[in-house]
């Protein structure tokens, strides 16, 4: 890709896990600059990534920078606060993660219409296997679309979105998502052991059957409902189990990713409230 600069704001556990799969990615250290408060967190980024790491506080960005505010939703109007006049100032393109703040927010705390994306990654970023939804704002250029599609297709999957309330569908879905799949993969393991299975082998069952069954979707033109039914014998185990999961699992979805975003929803309100 270009020679870009990309700064974030945070370095947290989504911080954390671009800048890993980033690295990966052999961009370089020196192009990506770590801003947090805890020296801690972004001294440990620093010393295991290879990159720049700086206090809080904004200074002057050097040309082609992108700014990736990945601190809480709710400490934005402070931290926009302070870097009002940096971001105001230069031609940095704004990409925030930050879950359920709306780009009108974002445009409306900096008092002005500077270049703004918002983007949703997740976790699995950190190797190569993330999922990102992203949303530009009407006065993005093409060519920073194509800079931010660079970033974050460099730690897996893109997928643009043109409605912005749709962000709060695809945090429920995607960037929420890993923890659904780990709970899963939690009960799966325990339910395997309560019959008797030993937890190391439990949980490595476990892990390779969701695995390789991802694996298997993916490669395969199927949809995932055909798929199953390859693996149903009428009257054979797995109808037996898929009976019980049938009851609960479509209708406790709806509910999951309704919860999240109402939440994502939520997050943009009580930052009304505070600005
Ligand atoms: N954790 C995840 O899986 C995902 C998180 N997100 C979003 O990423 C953002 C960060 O989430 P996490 O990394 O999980 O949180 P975190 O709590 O791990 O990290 C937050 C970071 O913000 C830093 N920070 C606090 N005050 C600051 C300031 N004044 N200036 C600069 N940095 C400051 C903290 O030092 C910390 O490093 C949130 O907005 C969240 O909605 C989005 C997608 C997935
Ligand atoms: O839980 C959260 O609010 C963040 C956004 C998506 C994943 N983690």
């Amino acid at each position: 890709m270009t020679e870009q600069h990309i700064v974030f704001i945070g370095a947290g556990n989504m911080a954390r896990a671009l800048i890993s799969g980033m690295r990966q990615r052999d961009i370089p250290g020196e192009s990506i600059q770590v801003h947090a408060p805890s020296t801690l967190h972004r001294g440990a980024l620093a010393e295991e990534f290879g990159v720049r790491s700086r206090p809080a506080q904004a200074e002057k960005l050097p040309e082609n920078s992108v700014v990736i505010y990945a601190a809480k939703p709710k400490q934005m109007p402070a931290i926009l606060q302070e870097w009002g006049d940096t971001l105001r100032s230069g031609s940095a393109l704004f990409v925030s993660v930050a879950a359920g703040v709306s780009s009108t927010q974002i445009t409306a705390l900096l008092g002005e219409e500077i270049s703004v994306v918002r983007a949703m990654p997740n976790t699995p970023s950190q190797i190569g296997a993330g999922a990102t939804t992203l949303f530009a704002r009407a006065n993005v250029g093409a060519s920073q679309c194509d800079t931010v599609q660079q970033i974050f297709s460099g730690v897996g999957k893109v997928f643009w979105l043109h409605d912005e309330a749709l962000m709060d569908t695809a945090t429920a879905l995607a960037g929420s998502g890993p923890a659904y799949v780990l709970l899963f993969l939690e009960a799966l393991e325990d339910a395997a052991v309560l019959q008797g299975l030993d937890r190391i082998t439990a949980r490595a069952l476990a892990l390779q059957t969701v695995l390789g069954t991802a694996q298997m979707a993916a490669a395969s033109p199927a949809s995932p409902s055909e798929l199953r039914h390859q693996v149903t014998s009428p009257g054979g185990t797995t109808a037996a189990g898929l009976a019980v999961w049938e009851e609960q699992l479509r209708p406790l979805a709806q509910r999951a990713l309704a919860a999240a975003a109402e939440r994502g929803r939520a997050l943009s309100q009580l930052l009304k409230k505070d600005a």
